[in-house]
Order: C-alpha cells, then sequence, then structure tokens
C-alpha cells in the first residue's frame, strides 16, 4: 500500500481502493480487508453490540467508528426535548435509540445524539463532517452506504453480523466483486438532475443489472456534477443491485472535503492529496462490463410501479401488460399497477398525487432543498395534495436551509418543515402514507409498502416532488412556470458558493453555552447523567466480564437438507417485502418468523385483525419447507436488513434456490448458517421447481455442492460456491472468531496505515466534546478528548 501503480497491469478505482486494504488473502481467494471508516445507527446495531458483550469483545478501533439515530426518530420539532423517554412515543423506536445511547456509552464511541445539531441521516453525516474520504473503505449496516463511493471510497452496505465482525476486529471477510463502468456521454441537457441520471441509469441496467459488481460512474456529465449530485448517483447503486458505487475524486472531491472537522489538516491535507489524485482508472484498465449511456436521451425520470427499475421519461404513459411478453414480467407489471392503482396507458403527467416527501439520503442535502424550495417559491401547495413534507437530512442542513430562508419559502407555500431523519422513506417514525396514498417522493425505493401498508410511492428528483407538490400532478419539470417576481426570496443555485471556507462556517458544530463556571468536561458528564443506564446492558456487560473471552462461537453447520421445497414464482423479491419495517424494531435476532413475507402472508379484516392468505408458506405442507425454490432473479434485493435472513431461518427454511441474489442478503445469509444457492433460472424452471410443486422432498448436498432429486438422482451436478463460505458452514464456523486469528496480520496492517495513511489516524475521535459519550459506567474503556 498504496497500490502499486509501476507494475504493467493497469488498475480500475475499485482495483486500486481494494488492494490498498488487503490485510490478508487467504488460498482459496477470500481477502481479510481494513476498514477504514464505520458508520452505525440504531436499526442495525443492537444485535452487534450485543454479540460483543456475549462474547466478551471490546471494540477494536473507537476512532473509525461514528455513531447517530436516523430511522427511528420522530421529526417533530425538539424544541421542546427532555428526553427520548418522553420524545419518542413508539416503544419499540425508544428502545432502539436507547439501547444504541448505552451501547456508545458502554464502547466509548462517538455519538451524535438527538440534542447534537450534527445528528442526521448516516449518510449525509459522514460526508458533512469529512469522516468519509477517498480512497477509504466506508461500511455501515445499512444499504445506502454505497453514497460515499461518490468521494472515490470503496462504500457498502453491511449485514448486523458483520457489523459485529468490524467492531471487534476492524475488518470484513471479502470477496473481489467484478468491475463495471457507466460512462454518461456529454452533458445533461437543461432540467435534467443526477436523480433522473441514476433512475434513467436502473431503467435500463435493471435492479439486478449490477450484482457482483463494483460500478464506476463516469464521463462527462458526472465530471460536471457536485458532490451532492453525485453522492445521489452512488446512493443509488445499490438500486442498481450493485456492490458500491464510486466515482473518480478531483477537485470538486477536495474542495468539498477541505476544511471540514475531520478531514486532514497542513501537510497531512497535502498528502492526502497527492494520494488520492493516484485514486483514478488506469488507461486500459479491465472492466467484466462497460456501458456507455447518451446523456442526450436522459429526460426528466420517475418510477410508476414498486421497483426503482420501474423508471420511465415524465413523458410517457403507464405501461400496458399486454405489450409484455415474458409470464414473470407480465404478471410482475400487472401486480404492480393493481397495487399502485394505476390503469396502463395513462399519461404519467395526467396522476395525481396525495402527498409530497422531500428528504431521505438520496436527496435531504442543501442543495436539494434549494432545488425545491426554488421550485415552490412564490406558489402554494395544490389543494389536493393533502401534505408536502420537507425533511432536511441532517441538524446542520437544517440549519444552513434556515439561515437561507429556505424554510419560510416552504411554509409560505404550505409545506411542513421537520427536524432531521429517514423519515417518510421508510416510516420506521410516525411519519408514513395513509393506504393507497401516492406520493412524490425525493427517496430511493417505492417497494410495496415502503412508506406506510398499501402506501404507492413515485420516485423523482426534488424538483419534480416540489413541482408536484404545487401542481397537484406529476409535472415535467422543464414546462413548470417558476415564479420569477424578484420581490421573492433569491435562492442560492445548485453548487454555487461551495467554497469550504463558507461550507464550514456552516458544518461545523456551533457548541452549546457553557453555564457560569462550568468547565466542557463537565457540561458533558452532566448529560450523561441524565440519559438513564438501561439494566439489562449493565447486566450483560459485567456478565461478559465473568466469563473468559470466547473465540469462535460455533454456528449450526450445514451438511445435507432433505425437505421438501416452497415454491415461489417471483423476481425482485427484495428484503422489504421478506420482513418490512415495522418488525425491524426490535434489539433481537429471534422471534421474526410472524413478520416473514407479512404484506403477502396476511391481511386484515374489518377487525384488523391479520387473516392469512394463500400465499405459499401459509399453505400444507409448505408451512414446514426448509426450502424456498425461487424462479425469478435477484432474491433479497434491497435493504441490508439481516433481519430478513433471520426471519426466514426463524420459520425454518435453511436454504434458498434462485437464479441470483442481492449481494447483501447473500453475505447475510451465510452469517447466520442459511444456504443461498445461485442456480441458472433455466435449470430451477426445468429441473428443481416442478417436484417443489409436486412437493417432492430434494436434497442439498454440501460437501459435493449437488442438489438430487426425490429418488436421489443428481439434479445439479456442482453448483457454485466460495471455498471460504463452505468451510464456514460445513464446520459450523464463526467469522469474527477465525479473523481474530489473523490478529498479528491485523496489527502489521495498521502499523504500515498509521505511516502510510497518517491523515486517517483520530477518525472519529478529532471530534469536539459529544454529548454523552465521556464516560463509562461500565467497565468499557471511553473516549478521551
Ligand atoms: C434499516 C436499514 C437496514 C435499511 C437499509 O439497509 O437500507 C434502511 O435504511 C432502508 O433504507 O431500507
Ligand atoms: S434509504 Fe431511507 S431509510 Fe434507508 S438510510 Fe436512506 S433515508 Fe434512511
Amino acid at each position: 500500500m498504496p497500490s502499486d501503480t509501476s507494475t504493467s497491469t493497469p488498475k480500475t478505482l475499485y482495483d486500486k481502493v481494494f488492494e490498498d486494504h488487503i490485510v490478508y488473502k487467504d488460498d482459496s481467494g477470500s481477502y481479510l480487508i481494513y476498514i477504514d471508516r464505520h458508520l452505525i445507527h440504531e436499526v442495525t446495531s443492537p444485535q452487534a453490540f450485543e454479540g460483543l458483550k456475549t462474547a466478551g469483545r471490546t471494540v477494536r478501533r473507537p476512532d473509525c467508528t461514528l455513531a447517530t439515530v436516523d430511522h427511528n426518530i420522530p421529526t417533530d420539532s425538539r424544541k421542546n426535548f427532555k428526553s427520548l423517554d418522553t420524545f419518542i412515543k413508539q416503544d419499540d423506536s425508544r428502545v432502539q435509540v436507547q439501547t444504541l445511547e448505552d451501547n456508545v456509552r458502554d464502547f466509548g464511541l462517538t455519538y451524535f445524539g438527538m440534542t447534537d445539531s450534527r445528528q442526521g441521516i448516516v449518510h449525509v453525516v459522514g460526508p458533512e463532517q469529512g469522516f468519509t474520504l477517498p480512497g477509504t473503505t466506508v461500511v455501515c449496516g445499512d444499504s445506502h452506504t454505497s453514497t460515499h463511493g461518490a468521494f472515490g471510497a470503496l462504500a457498502f452496505g453491511i449485514g448486523t453480523s458483520e457489523v459485529e465482525h468490524v467492531l471487534a476486529t476492524q475488518t470484513l471477510i471479502q470477496a473481489k466483486s467484478k468491475n463495471m463502468r457507466i460512462t454518461i456521454e456529454g452533458k445533461l441537457s437543461p432540467g435534467v438532475t443526477s436523480k433522473d441520471l441514476v433512475l434513467h441509469v436502473i431503467g435500463v441496467i435493471g435492479t439486478a443489472g449490477g450484482t457482483g459488481c463494483v460500478i464506476e460512474f463516469a464521463g462527462e456529465s458526472i465530471r460536471d456534477l457536485s458532490m451532492e449530485a453525485r453522492m445521489s448517483i452512488c446512493n443509488m447503486a445499490i438500486e442498481a443491485g450493485a456492490r458500491a458505487g464510486m466515482i473518480q475524486p478531483d477537485e470538486t472531491t477536495f474542495n468539498y472535503i477541505k476544511d471540514r472537522p475531520l478531514a486532514p489538516k497542513g501537510e497531512e491535507w497535502d498528502k492526502a492529496v497527492s494520494y488520492w489524485k493516484t485514486l483514478k482508472t488506469d488507461e486500459g484498465a479491465k472492466f467484466d462490463y462497460d456501458i456507455k449511456i447518451k446523456a442526450s436521451d436522459i429526460v426528466p425520470t420517475i418510477t410508476w410501479g414498486n421497483s426503482p427499475q420501474d423508471a420511465l421519461p415524465i413523458t410517457g404513459k403507464v405501461p400496458d401488460p399486454a405489450n409484455f411478453t415474458d409470464p414473470i414480467t407480465k404478471k410482475g407489471v400487472e401486480a404492480a399497477l393493481k397495487y399502485m392503482g394505476l390503469e396502463p396507458n395513462t399519461p404519467l403527467q395526467d396522476i395525481t398525487v396525495d402527498k409530497v416527501f422531500i428528504g431521505s439520503c438520496t436527496n435531504s442535502r442543501i442543495e436539494d432543498l434549494r432545488a425545491a424550495a426554488k421550485v415552490v417559491r412564490g406558489h402554494k401547495k395544490a389543494d389536493n395534495v393533502k401534505m408536502a413534507m420537507v425533511v432536511p437530512g441532517s441538524g446542520l442542513v437544517k440549519k444552513q436551509a434556515e439561515r437561507e430562508g429556505l424554510d419560510k419559502i416552504f411554509e409560505a407555500a404550505g409545506f411542513v418543515w421537520r427536524e432531521a431523519g429517514c423519515s417518510m422513506c421508510l416510516g420506521m417514525n410516525p411519519d408514513i402514507l395513509a393506504p393507497y396514498e401516492r406520493c412524490a417522493s425525493t427517496s430511493n425505493r417505492n417497494f410495496v409498502g415502503r412508506q406506510g401498508a398499501l402506501s404507492r410511492t413515485h420516485l423523482m428528483s426534488p424538483a419534480m416532488a416540489a413541482a408536484a407538490g404545487i401542481t397537484g400532478k406529476f409535472t415535467d419539470i422543464r414546462n413548470f412556470v417558476y415564479n420569477e417576481d424578484p420581490a421573492q426570496p433569491k435562492i442560492k443555485l445548485d453548487s454555487e458558493d461551495e467554497s469550504s471556507a463558507l461550507q464550514n462556517a456552516v458544518y461545523n458544530h456551533e457548541k452549546e453555552p457553557l453555564a457560569p463556571g462550568e468547565s466542557e468536561d463537565e457540561a458533558i458528564d452532566d448529560h450523561i447523567n441524565d440519559v438513564p443506564p438501561s439494566d439489562h446492558v449493565t447486566k450483560q456487560t459485567v456478565d461478559a466480564k465473568e466469563e473468559p473471552p470466547a473465540k469462535a462461537i460455533a454456528m449450526q453447520k450445514f451438511l445435507t437438507l432433505t425437505s421438501i421445497a416452497a415454491p415461489l414464482d417471483r423476481a425482485n423479491v427484495d428484503t422489504d417485502a421478506i420482513i418490512p419495517k415495522q418488525f425491524l424494531k426490535t434489539i433481537k435476532r429471534t422471534g421474526l418468523r410472524a413478520g416473514l413475507f407479512y404484506e403477502s402472508r396476511f391481511v386484515k379484516d374489518e377487525n384488523g385483525n391479520d387473516v392469512p392468505t394463500d400465499f405459499v408458506l401459509n399453505v400444507e405442507p409448505y408451512t414446514k419447507a426448509q426450502i424456498l425454490c425461487v424462479t425469478g432473479d435477484n432474491f433479497g434485493c434491497g435493504s441490508s436488513r439481516e433481519h430478513a435472513p433471520w426471519a426466514l431461518k426463524d420459520f425454518g427454511i435453511r436454504s434458498i434456490i434462485a437464479p441470483s441474489f442481492g449481494d447483501i442478503f447473500y453475505n447475510n445469509s451465510f452469517k447466520n448458517g442459511l444456504l443461498p444457492i445461485r442456480i441458472p433460472q433455466d435449470v430451477i424452471k426445468e429441473k428443481i421447481y416442478p417436484f417443489a410443486v409436486e412437493k417432492k422432498e430434494i436434497t442439498i448436498d454440501l460437501p459435493n455442492q449437488q442438489i438430487l432429486g426425490p429418488n436421489k438422482e443428481v439434479l445439479v451436478e456442482k453448483f457454485e460456491i466460495e471455498d471460504f463460505r463452505k468451510h464456514c458452514l460445513v464446520n459450523g464456523l464463526d467469522d469474527i472468531g477465525i479473523t481474530l486469528e489473523k490478529e498479528k496480520y491485523i496489527s502489521a496492517f495498521e502499523e504500515k496505515r498509521k505511516q502510510v495513511f497518517s491523515f486517517l489516524e483520530g477518525g472519529s475521535k478529532l471530534i469536539v466534546p459529544v454529548k454523552g459519550t465521556k464516560k463509562s459506567k461500565y467497565g468499557v474503556k471511553a473516549q478521551e478528548w
């Protein structure tokens, strides 16, 4: 490290960053890579911390971790915030937030809580603070970690078991992904934004298009974009099925980072920039897939269905199932139209909306809010729009917008101005749509039930969502009549005033005034005393200390499995469908059976009770199936929630056969002793699916990598599985235990890193004092400032 550029083989940006992080490579080709930056939020971390405590493990590098709360928190005004107990009314949400506060205190981690204006959506906070840097590896228990790839970082979502792995070892076990490049040739046309660009790309390559790949976005249009616009693109790389999205860092990147609180300073800055300038794809580097898209083909784009790939030009019409020949696609279109309450061939611009949501980690940054405010300025919300909600991505974005008067513009138009959080992007807090409400949303997922049960989501850019709020229907922003009255407040143009000095005046946290005679430490200690310790955490920590530290925790072994297989004739089954968001509000790994495929398995009767449907897992004998046989591509796409494999496992499923899987789901399954098997679609349909339908038992033989029929005849001669994964499953081995045996390699890497990448040292510990994390009362090392 840094990767050797003098050798003859040209490398891609991804190759370089990956190679610079290899701690160890084993004979089977599996890598242990070092993780520079780890972001944490309340939904996917409780079980990870619980695992650490149970095994008596500590956090290896607290300086590499930064925590905040975002998914569960209400977006109501915090002016009268007194405590979590009174502010968060939903019990399960409050427990998750409280559990995170306990954990960051117990492990001495840096945390932006609800009274800290730096709190916000993890993917807004990381870049805003300069925690995200080019050439780093960035992970988070969240699929939209791909956002950070806009800086030339290798950034990807992980499951909760991997969160635990990173906390304990600061590394991850990884296979090398394939290289894909998507070049957008030429310049974007007026009125076309980065959101239109990325929706268009997903419409072209599909939600499984990037599976197994890291996508590098390149070309003139990408180079022309601001950092915030680049983040919106990489954010949605996961929606194209990719492991990560990346953009070569350049002057735009460096200017954005300079002087942010955690950016390297002085000589370290110069050293960093000279390294960052090497982070580009070499001439002649090989891509497994090289796709070119003309910028001139991209127009303002919105989605019509339940997958981000259901993207159409705003000038288009709702698709007609009669035009589709492939039976799975046709069935999917019919189901989506029914769910979305749309008639085939309706012009998109004739469709009226009930609500507008401007926010989410895709589009809640200052430029997004400026673009929306510019549309709204001097207009009034349409009468048919029941509510238009604007949710800034962080407390600092909110403050900046208020300094610019954007809040007043929104409010004058009848839009609602809220506090920072994920909000209606997935509605884990009270911000949800009522059944059948149609929403113009700047978020990234339009899945069934995503914004509330039976909700109807259409994805689009901030300007288009704002325009829908004004006209009451989907609107081509190119035809929108802005109010140009000079008496209206002026709004900065996109990416104007990106000068670092101004940005940082804004994005540095303003500390709360100290009480007379109070020192900073005392102020912090006071706040800690306000946060009541939770009994279960205290107890677990103490218990763990009495136990000798565990090495490898055994997982259930997987050798052979004979069972009937439940047939599922669907494509793009997302993890929101496998386990909807309301079941994520748990701090345990178990008890999720009830939520498995909840929206498919149950409908409500007139008294609001769950009534089972004829979904395959409700039908005998499939209630006892241990195998799921899926015919369509991309099973488990979308969110990183490990709750999906937990729920399948809780139901009794131990193996899933499908043509392809979402990357994070695939990974998460192995960590829980589940075996996902990739088999070509025609083989599934011809050889396995018929037995599933006939309720006949099949056998999966993992040691021999075979699938056998009811009479033990060979259906699949040798399915693929990486050696390392097979080894772990067959022997029931826990990854963390295995990795900890590589301690000497990790330490050696860290020693070198200290010299070569000295500008990464300090990490989140360079943050100015943060409330609530100074002292641990429970024995684990506290953060020092
Ligand atoms: C809660 C989290 C696991 C999830 C994700 O990984 O994406 C969420 O952020 C989402 O957008 O669905
Ligand atoms: S996609 Fe939505 S829920 Fe997920 S992190 Fe982003 S804002 Fe939060």
